[in-house]
């Protein structure tokens, strides 16, 4: 547990103290509503069948995910299947399905057994009248009869007004009031569907809806500027209770907010207890990935296979002191098991320095050889690394050492 005069450091993380120099208030609960079975599919290429949906969805439960959105119905009798099935499966997530302001959609879904729909209306005029052919009115009718239908058949209405971040602040207010009063909603989505906002503008346009309404803001964010979860983050730090993320970040364009990155932010940059059990995260990322068949790259925050790998030689000496030490905090942001990652390693390359050779002498039972064959050693790898343009297998690392030092001699 951290010293509460030290929130940024714990055993399992070690942060920076700048985060706390300002007050940075949290809701007391936050909430992660899982889409990427639906936006997180809408990624070129990407298909989940449906017992992918099913056994991934459970393990989302199970990791502590608080609502799953497997997708909309209508897509394909896949899709209505899974829903269907998750549904009626018992799982602590709630299960919502995707709707548009259409009556047979919400059908549709309370035929699934949903728990709730998410319920979209674009709200932009320019979306409106130009990719959609509809007068602002019409959308707002639709949406007003939809969504009450829904709250008549018995299920949450979460709205969701595509384009929130560039429609006209009183465009949006007016929607998401007259939804509200003539309609229903039980949450409001804040919704950056093309990832144009800045942290700032988002801890804005929050603090513009939660101004306004009494009811849970859920944020909704696109990664087009690389800002996904800086920007999640920053709704949340405006008031927005429930996160929709999606698994190794998977959606349109550049994707949506990274779930396994939001949930680590969240636990290691502000000390707050999420019900989550990430040491999950890692495994659960890679099934994910395969399911999806799009990779996860190997620097990609929190799951990638480098994450705490070291090349560079003044790195590996520091890791060789810190590890002896019981320190690895020191030169680590968090600990390796609060997302069940691998523990450091260090690679055998160009940048490699003695440390390296001590590292793998000493992992592989090998006599450390005098200074001047060590150096000799560490130019063999260099020249290797840099004529093959890789890093080196250990198996290379005693081939290079057993030509180079014979400890019989
Ligand atoms: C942005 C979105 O609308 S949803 C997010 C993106 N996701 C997807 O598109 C999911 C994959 N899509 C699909 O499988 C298909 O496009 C389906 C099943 C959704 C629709 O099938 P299509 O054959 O493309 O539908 P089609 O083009 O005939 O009609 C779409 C209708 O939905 C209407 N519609 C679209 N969005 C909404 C909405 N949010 N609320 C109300 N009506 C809507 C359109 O105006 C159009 O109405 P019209 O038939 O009166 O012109
Ligand atoms: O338009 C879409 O892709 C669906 C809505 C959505 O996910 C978004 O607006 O970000």
């Amino acid at each position: 547990m951290p010293d509460a005069s030290e929130p940024y450091k714990s055993s399992q993380y070690w942060t920076s103290h700048h985060n706390w120099n300002e007050d940075v208030e949290l809701p007391d609960e936050i909430k992660f509503h899982d889409t990427t079975f639906r936006d997180g599919e809408q990624q070129p290429g990407v298909v989940f069948s449906e017992d992918e949906k099913v056994e991934l969805g459970k393990l989302y439960s199970e990791m502590g995910i608080d609502r799953l959105e497997p997708g909309l119905p209508l897509v394909s009798d896949d899709d209505k299947r899974a829903i269907e099935r998750l549904a009626n499966e018992g799982l602590d997530a709630d299960v919502y399905a995707f709707t548009r302001c259409v009556k047979e959609d919400v059908e549709v879904a309370v035929d699934c057994d949903v728990d709730g729909v998410v319920m979209e209306v674009p709200s932009s005029r320019h979306l409106i009248e130009h990719a959609y052919d509809w007068s602002y009115e019409q959308a707002l009718e639709y949406a007003i009869e939809a969504t009450e239908y829904a709250h008549e058949q018995g299920i949450d209405v979460s709205f969701f007004c595509i384009d929130s971040s560039r429609a006209d602040p009183d465009d949006l207010i007016t929607i998401l009031s007259r939804v509200k009063e003539e309609g229903h909603a039980d949450s409001l989505n804040v919704v950056d569907t093309f990832g144009a906002l800045s942290p700032a503008g988002t801890r804005s346009l929050v603090n513009l809806v939660s101004g306004e309404f009494d009811i849970p803001i859920e944020i909704h964010v696109h990664n087009d500027f690389g800002l996904g979860v800086a920007n999640t983050l920053a709704g949340i730090q405006a008031g927005a209770e429930i996160a929709h993320t999606t698994v190794t970040g998977l959606g349109e364009r550049s994707g949506n907010a990274n779930f396994e990155e939001v949930a680590t932010a969240l636990t290691a940059l502000y000390d707050y207890d999420l019900n989550l059990d990430l040491s999950q995260v890692k495994e659960i990322a890679e099934v994910t990935s395969d399911a999806s068949g799009v990779d996860i790259h190997e620097s990609k925050p929190v799951v990638g296979q480098n994450q705490f790998g070291i090349e560079a030689g003044i790195i590996a000496a520091w890791w060789n002191r810190l590890r002896e030490q019981e320190m690895p905090l020191a030169m680590y942001p968090y600990h390796w098991d609060l997302v069940g990652q691998n523990a450091p390693r260090i690679a055998i390359g160009k940048m490699s320095g003695l440390a390296t050779i001590e590292y793998w002498c000493d992992r592989l039972g090998l006599q450390a050889p005098p200074e001047d064959v060590q150096e000799d050693i560490l130019q063999s790898i260099k020249g290797t690394s840099i004529g093959e343009k890789r890093e080196l297998s250990p198996e290379e690392f005693v081939d290079i050492y057993r030509d180079t030092y014979n400890p019989e001699n």
